[in-house]
């Protein structure tokens, strides 16, 4: 990967929740992301994926190690100082929503923060309602009034507004029927493309990590265990015997 332009870089991250903890949470990480290529996380549940997520997106404090957005630093705290440049979604597409106001304005907060005026919002969302495929007509829901599938177009949408370069998607289609999570996983691949996003794709899911993925890390017991990169005739080749497990255990 040398010599290619990375979004993000982690360098030897450590991280630990409570000193009393004998052991940190995530020992050692070091990974990068190219542009417009999606890093898939996968590892059990507990294994410190949605910690790690946090940490890259600059919501969760280091113990030790860097992290570069596009070569500068990225410290926990500052995450505005990037001005909506990386997002977050998450499983629970409820979580990235105000219940009291309605999707439409949810989707127009970002925008107001930019001091966008009225013509300018009204094209975004429209726009961005198309690319995600989500009808107009929700944009006057509340977040409850909508499906589980309905949602997570409408939080993909919202993380997208900002015109963002990195997303880390914590286990976003699991909470969706299979049929949903096809169409959420394709959308994905679509708009990585159009707007030339970096994915980090944090499941727990090796078929969801193999249909959106050019690269797979492994994280295991809060280290990276494995890697893999997508070969040319659509397989993996992972080494370490729990990566193994992992792959088999989909198929
Ligand atoms: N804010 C916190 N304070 C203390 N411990 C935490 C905190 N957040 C997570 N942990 C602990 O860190 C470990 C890793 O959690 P994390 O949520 O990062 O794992 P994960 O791989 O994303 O799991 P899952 O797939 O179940 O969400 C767990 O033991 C968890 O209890």
């Amino acid at each position: 990967m040398e010599g290619q332009a990375m979004v993000i870089e982690v360098h030897n991250v450590a991280k630990r929740y409570s000193k009393k903890c004998k052991q940190g949470v995530l020992q050692d990480i070091s990974l990068q992301i190219e542009r417009q290529t999606c890093l898939a996380l996968l590892g059990e549940s507990g294994t410190g994926k949605s910690t790690l997520g946090r940490i890259m997106v600059g919501l969760e404090p280091i113990n030790k190690g860097d992290i570069l957005f596009n070569g500068e630093k990225l410290l926990a705290g500052r995450h505005k100082h990037f001005a909506g440049k990386i997002q977050m979604a998450f499983q629970d597409p409820l979580s990235a929503f105000n219940p009291r106001i309605t999707i439409g304005e949810s989707l127009a907060e970002p925008l107001f923060v930019e001091k966008a005026g009225n013509s300018e919002r009204t094209e975004r969302i429209n726009g961005l309602c198309n690319d995600v495929q989500l009808d107009l007509e929700l944009l006057h829901r509340f977040p409850n009034q909508l499906s589980g599938g309905q949602l997570q177009r409408a939080a993909i949408a919202r993380a997208l507004m900002s015109r963002p370069s990195f997303v880390v998607l914590d286990e976003v289609v699991s909470s969706l029927d299979v049929i949903h999570q096809h169409h959420i996983l394709e959308l994905l691949n679509t708009l990585k493309k159009t707007y030339g996003l970096s994915y980090l794709f944090i499941t727990h899911d090796f078929l969801a990590a193999n249909y959106v993925a050019d690269r797979i890390a492994v994280l295991h017991d809060g280290a990276i265990i494995d890697h893999a990169e997508k070969k040319a005739n659509g397989k993996w080749k992972f080494v370490h015997p729990q990566a193994v497990r992992l792959q088999e255990a989909a198929l």
